[in-house]
């Protein structure tokens, strides 16, 4: 079974306005209210591709019932804790650029930090847990150090989809799955990162310490696949980017997704990029249908 854990998720506030006036009035040109957070992007689009998963994580409030309401009407397993604060709006405005203001989260409780992690006592060997997004800054640094000892010591494998310390720190602990953007890996490492050369010689930096596979996404340019068998890149097919928030969710959905029905790699990584890309050129997340279109598009080659 794949589970994904979201600890910090949201309503995404997609607003589009003609163009942006600071410190003047604004006037919404259209807007939408779509379920976010990493994990559950990741579970919306697993389920497009008929990959069976659950997502877990907080809720709380009426933004937690909008999220738990929608994913109950597209039939997402889920078995969310209900915590007392309300779940963030994250607001995602675009204007001609798309600029994102993330909330820092609610207040989490310790006894409700501590009823998540039971809830964890359901992993088995063979599961994969995959852990996406922020952390309320009231869980602690370390919360997900707790997570990844709990998947550790049921023999089940875990991506994670962080930034930062909580990154650094699982790398020993073997992920199956990092996948950074190229802005996330230069940062982690304190870089400027220019060319693919650098995006290479920092990804296998992610190896070297411990990540099973590594995924450097790229937005337009595609991706780059680096593991012990070689470095592969993947192109991305050209469309009209409607909304790139969730691509790069969408993206560990179609690899885990297609890697855990195939164990094929390669296709885990077309399957990655096709979902990714089809995303970004929806308004909401891809569906099953614009990923298989796109998938033939999408090249592969030894670098
Ligand atoms: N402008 C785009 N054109 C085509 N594909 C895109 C575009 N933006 C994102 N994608 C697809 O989604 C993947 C993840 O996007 P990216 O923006 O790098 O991730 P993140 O959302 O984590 O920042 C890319 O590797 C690519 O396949
Ligand atoms: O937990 P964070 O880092 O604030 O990120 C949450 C945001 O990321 C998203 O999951 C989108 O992520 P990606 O664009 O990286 O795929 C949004 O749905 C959400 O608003």
């Amino acid at each position: 079974m794949i589970y994904t854990v979201t600890l910090n998720p949201s309503i995404d506030y997609i607003v589009e306005v003609e163009d942006l006036r600071l410190g003047g009035l604004n006037r919404m040109k259209r807007d939408l209210k779509l379920p976010g957070g990493k994990g559950i992007n990741v579970s919306r689009v697993l389920n497009q591709l008929e990959v069976q998963n659950k997502a877990i994580g907080f809720l709380g409030g009426f933004t937690g019932r909008y999220i738990e309401e929608w994913l109950r009407k597209e039939s997402i397993s889920s078995d969310f804790l209900f915590v007392s604060d309300d779940t963030r709006i994250n607001i995602k405005l675009k204007h001609g650029d798309e600029t994102e203001i993330n909330g820092a989260g609610p207040v989490i409780r310790d006894t409700e930090a501590e009823a998540l992690l039971q809830k964890m006592a359901v992993l088995n060997a063979g599961d994969v847990v995959i852990l996406s997004g922020s952390v309320p800054p009231s869980l602690g640094a370390d919360f997900y150090d707790k997570l990844i000892s709990v998947c550790k010591e049921s023999g089940a494998e875990f991506v994670i989809d962080t930034t930062g310390s909580a990154l650094k720190k699982a790398l020993p602990h073997q992920p199956l799955l990092v996948k950074p953007n190229h802005h996330e890996l230069a940062e982690l490492f304190g870089v400027t990162i220019q060319t693919k050369e650098e995006i290479i010689t920092y990804g296998r930096k992610l190896l070297e310490a411990g990540a099973k596979h590594v995924l450097v996404s790229m937005a337009g340019e595609g991706a780059l696949f680096i593991t012990e068998q070689g470095v592969y890149h993947a192109n991305a097919p050209k469309g009209t980017v409607k909304n790139s928030v969730g691509a790069g969710d969408s993206m560990i959905a179609g690899f885990v997704g297609t890697f855990s029905l195939t164990g094929d790699l390669m296709e885990a990584f077309r399957s990655g990029v096709a979902s990714g890309s089809a995303t970004a050129f929806s308004d909401d997340l891809a569906d099953r249908e614009f990923i298989e279109q796109l998938r033939p598009l999408i090249n592969i080659s030894e670098v």
